[in-house]
C-alpha cells in the first residue's frame, strides 16, 4: 500500500509539476513572488485568442460567449421546468422531514436558529453534498443544464459541489446573509476556468428576497483572501467572506424567474442578501470541473486558513489530534460516509485485495454496472477536499479520469 501510495503520490507531484510549469508564465528560475500567495493563480493566466473562458461549442452565440468572457456569468431563462423544481421542492421538504436520509447528506440550520428543536423548511438554510440523493441529484444530470455546463468545462464533467439552499425569511439577525466571496476559496482544484457553478432559482428571485448579486468581470481578478465579515449579527459558520470588499466594482441584481439558470466562474466575486419577505428563496445548484482538473496543495495559500478551521473542527467533533480516515469511519456523522468507504478500500488494498473503484482505477473492473463511472476517494488529510468538495465525485460524461486519479493519489494516504 505504501508503496503503491509513494508510486502514486510520485506521479501526481510529477503530474502536478508539469502542470504548474504549463500554467506558470514566470521562468522556474524566476525569483520568487513577495504578495501573499494564492492558489488561484496559477489559473489566472492569460491566454491567447478572443475567448479564454468559454469554450468553442455550437450552442453559446458569440454574443453570449463575448458575455460571459467579460462578466463571469451567463444567465439563461426557464431552463428547468417547473416540473422538476416541483420534485426537487418535494424531496428537500422529505429531507427536512427526515423521511429520507441520503448518505453524506448535510443539513444546515441557520445559526439563529440552531437551538429550536427539530428539522423543518423554516430552520434549515442549506442542504449540501446531496449526491447520493436520486432525486435531488437528477439536478447535476439535466441534459439541458449540461448541455451549458459543457461550454465552460468541456465534455468530461464532474459534478464537485452540490447544494439546495433555502434562504428563509429573516429574523432580524442577518444571519441568511452570503457575504461576498469566491467559490475557488473552496475549492483545491484547477484550472479555475474549467469549473463553473449552474445556479437554478426555484421561485423567483428578486432583491427583496435575497437574489444573487454579482460583481461582473471580477473573474478576471485573483483568488482574494477571505475569512469572517465583521457584521452585527452572528454569521454562519464557514461562510467565509472577501475581507476587502472591492467597493469600486458595481453590483448588480440578478433577477431570475422560476426556472432561470445562472452559469457564473469560480472567481466571480458574488453573494446574496438577507430574504426581507415572508416566503422562502431557494435556490438549487451544483459546482462542476472539467475531469481534467487537477488538485492542488492549498498550503501556504490564503485557502489554507479554511482548510486549518475545517480540521480543527472535525478535531474537535470527533475528539481526534489528528485528522485521520479511521477517525471518520466510526462516525454516525453523514459527513463521513464516504470516509469509511475510502478507510475499508484501503484496507482492502493493504490486504492484498482491490475494491471495485480501485480495480476501476487500474482499468480492471469490467462490471458494465461500473461503466463510465470513475474512481472516488475521498482524502484524508492535508486539503479541503474532505469537506467542501472532494466528498463527491462522479464522472457524468465519457471517461477520462484525470482527476479522479489526481483525488484519489492526493493527500496523505496514511
Ligand atoms: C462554493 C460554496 C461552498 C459556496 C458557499 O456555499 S459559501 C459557504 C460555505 N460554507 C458552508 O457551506 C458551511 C456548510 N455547513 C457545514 O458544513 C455544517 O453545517 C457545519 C458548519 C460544519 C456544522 O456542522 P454540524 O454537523 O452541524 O456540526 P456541529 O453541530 O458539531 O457544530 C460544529 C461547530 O459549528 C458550530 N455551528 C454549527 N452550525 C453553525 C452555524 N450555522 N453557524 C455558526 N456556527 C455553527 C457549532 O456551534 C459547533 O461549534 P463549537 O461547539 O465547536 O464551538
Ligand atoms: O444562493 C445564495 O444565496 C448564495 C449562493 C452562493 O453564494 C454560492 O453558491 O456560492
Amino acid at each position: 500500500m505504501e508503496r503503491l501510495g509513494e508510486r502514486l503520490g510520485e506521479r501526481s507531484a510529477a503530474r502536478l509539476a508539469a502542470v504548474l510549469r504549463h500554467l506558470s508564465p514566470r521562468p522556474a528560475a524566476a525569483p520568487a513572488p513577495v504578495s501573499i500567495p494564492t492558489s488561484a493563480q496559477v489559473s489566472v493566466v492569460p491566454q491567447s485568442g478572443r475567448f479564454c473562458y468559454t469554450l468553442d461549442n455550437d450552442l453559446l452565440t458569440t454574443e453570449q460567449r463575448q458575455f460571459y468572457e467579460d462578466n463571469g456569468y451567463l444567465l439563461i431563462k426557464n431552463l428547468v421546468s417547473d416540473e422538476d423544481i416541483e420534485r426537487f421542492r418535494k424531496e428537500f421538504w422529505r429531507i427536512c422531514r427526515r423521511e429520507v436520509k441520503p448518505p453524506g447528506i448535510m443539513i444546515m440550520k441557520d445559526e439563529s436558529l440552531r437551538s429550536q428543536f427539530g428539522q423543518s423548511e423554516n430552520v434549515v438554510n442549506k442542504v449540501q453534498d446531496f449526491q447520493e440523493d436520486e432525486e435531488l441529484f437528477r439536478y447535476c444530470t439535466l441534459p439541458e443544464v449540461l448541455k451549458y455546463v459543457e461550454c465552460f468545462t468541456g465534455p468530461n464533467i464532474m459534478a464537485m459541489h452540490t447544494m439546495l439552499i433555502n434562504k428563509l425569511p429573516d429574523s432580524d439577525k442577518q444571519t441568511f446573509l452570503h457575504p461576498m466571496h469566491q467559490d475557488l476559496h473552496y475549492f483545491p482544484f484547477r484550472p479555475a476556468s474549467r469549473i463553473v457553478c449552474a445556479w437554478t432559482a426555484m421561485e423567483r428571485a428578486h432583491q427583496d428576497n435575497g437574489c444573487l448579486v454579482v460583481q461582473p468581470g471580477t473573474h478576471r481578478t485573483a483568488l482574494k483572501p477571505h475569512g469572517y465579515p465583521e457584521c452585527e449579527g452572528k454569521t454562519n459558520k464557514l461562510f467565509h467572506g472577501l475581507l476587502d470588499e472591492d467597493e469600486k466594482t458595481p453590483k448588480v441584481h440578478l433577477v431570475m424567474e422560476k426556472g432561470d439558470t445562472v452559469f457564473f466562474h469560480p472567481l466571480l466575486i458574488h453573494g446574496s442578501g438577507i430574504n426581507r419577505t415572508s416566503g422562502f428563496r431557494k435556490s438549487i445548484s451544483c459546482h462542476f470541473a472539467s475531469s481534467e482538473c487537477h488538485y492542488i496543495d492549498v498550503k501556504n495559500t490564503t485557502q489554507e486558513h479554511l482548510e486549518k478551521e475545517l480540521q480543527e473542527m472535525v478535531c474537535k467533533k470527533y475528539d481526534a489530534t489528528s485528522v485521520e480516515l479511521k477517525t471518520y469511519g466510526t462516525s454516525e456523522h453523514g459527513l463521513c460516509k464516504g470516509k469509511e468507504s475510502t478507510c475499508r478500500r484501503l484496507r482492502e488494498e493493504q490486504d492484498g485485495e482491490r475494491g471495485p473503484e480501485n480495480e476501476l482505477l487500474l482499468g480492471k473492473n469490467t462490471d458494465p454496472a461500473w461503466a463510465g463511472r470513475i474512481p472516488f476517494v475521498d482524502l484524508c488529510k492535508g486539503n479541503l477536499a474532505k469537506f467542501c468538495t472532494a466528498k463527491f465525485s462522479m464522472l457524468i460524461h465519457n471517461d477520462s479520469t484525470e482527476l479522479g486519479q489526481l483525488m484519489y493519489v492526493k493527500g496523505n494516504l496514511t
